[in-house]
């Protein structure tokens, strides 16, 4: 029998997930959803044909395991007022909230738990996720499964057996979907002053994005073979390159992310603290 997950949330998150478990053949009877008014599960129930519950403490109850999708900010009232619920239960916790520490999310449900914690990105939504995953010592080899199993219904999945590994794959993958966004912005504004309209460049650069990221998932060429084989020696690719080296791109990028990496840091010290 599938095992009964419920998810403390229903928004953005929650629901890509849950969208994707069901696109994979996960029961829908085998789900349920919480959020603290009704308004906001009609849509989710009707749509995905799950359970939903304004009751956290309820929904937890029977489950194996209890997925934490609200913001980080109320994280801490949440989990306290259904820490009795899961210690008589002690379910496997998977946390996709940014930024709280394992042990925090542990002590906040009164000890002793599984947690999986969960740095998933955007692109859950339309099942192209990419999510680093990290287990606490609780954790079972049935249960790293079962997180896997959840996870990769919207995408890619990779454990690190760290857990401050998480605040890189913030930088390589959480927040990066952002980094991209930016591209395609910049890439629209120059298409425009070249002359394009500027919605056929948007829908050029997108389409190259998808097609490079595609290629190169598919290759055995590293990236960099990939870029040789467009420049043409003495070619427009060629000078378009040297101008991004020239200027620092990856002197840029290593910046950027290390700063994304120090902020993930920053975060868990203060969300930590209550
Ligand atoms: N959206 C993103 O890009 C990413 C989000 N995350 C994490 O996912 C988590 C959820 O984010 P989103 O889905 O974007 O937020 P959201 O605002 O779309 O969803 C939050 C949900 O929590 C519900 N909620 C509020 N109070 C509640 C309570 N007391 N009990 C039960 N449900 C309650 C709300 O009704 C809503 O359904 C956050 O912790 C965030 O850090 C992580 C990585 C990326
Ligand atoms: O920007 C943020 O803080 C969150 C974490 C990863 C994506 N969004």
């Amino acid at each position: 029998m599938a095992s009964q997950v419920t998810f403390i949330g229903a928004g953005n998150m929650a629901s890509a997930i849950i969208g994707g478990m069901i696109d994979s053949g996960y029961p829908r009877e085998a789900i349920t959803a919480t959020a603290p008014h009704e308004e906001a599960l009609t849509s989710i129930r009707e749509r995905l044909g799950i359970h939903t519950s304004t009751d956290n403490a309820t929904a937890v109850a029977s489950a194996d395991v209890v997925v934490l999708a609200v913001k980080p900010q109320i994280m801490h009232d949440v989990c306290s007022a259904m820490r009795d619920a899961v210690q008589a239960r002690k379910p496997l916790i998977l946390s996709v909230a940014a930024g709280l520490p394992a042990e925090t999310l542990e002590t906040w449900l009164g000890g002793e738990l599984a947690v999986v914690r969960c740095m998933p990105n955007t692109p859950s939504l339309v099942g192209a996720g990419a999510a680093g995953l990290y287990a606490n010592p609780r954790v079972s080899e049935a249960q790293r499964r079962l997180a896997t199993e959840l996870l990769e219904a919207v995408g890619l999945v990779e454990w690190v057996e760290e857990e401050a590994l998480l605040e890189a794959v913030t930088a390589v993958s959480g927040s990066a979907p952002a980094y991209f966004f930016l591209m395609f912005e910049a890439m629209e504004e120059a298409g425009a002053r070249l002359g394009l309209p500027a919605d056929t460049a948007r829908r050029l650069a997108m389409q190259t994005a998808f097609g490079a990221a595609r290629m190169a998932m598919a290759s055995d060429k590293t990236p960099g073979e990939l870029k040789r084989n467009v420049m043409s020696p003495g070619g427009t690719t060629e000078r378009a390159i040297e101008h991004l080296e020239d200027a620092g791109l990856r002197d840029i990028m290593q910046q950027a992310m290390t700063a994304c990496a120090e902020r993930a840091r920053e975060m868990a010290a203060e969300l930590g603290k209550r």
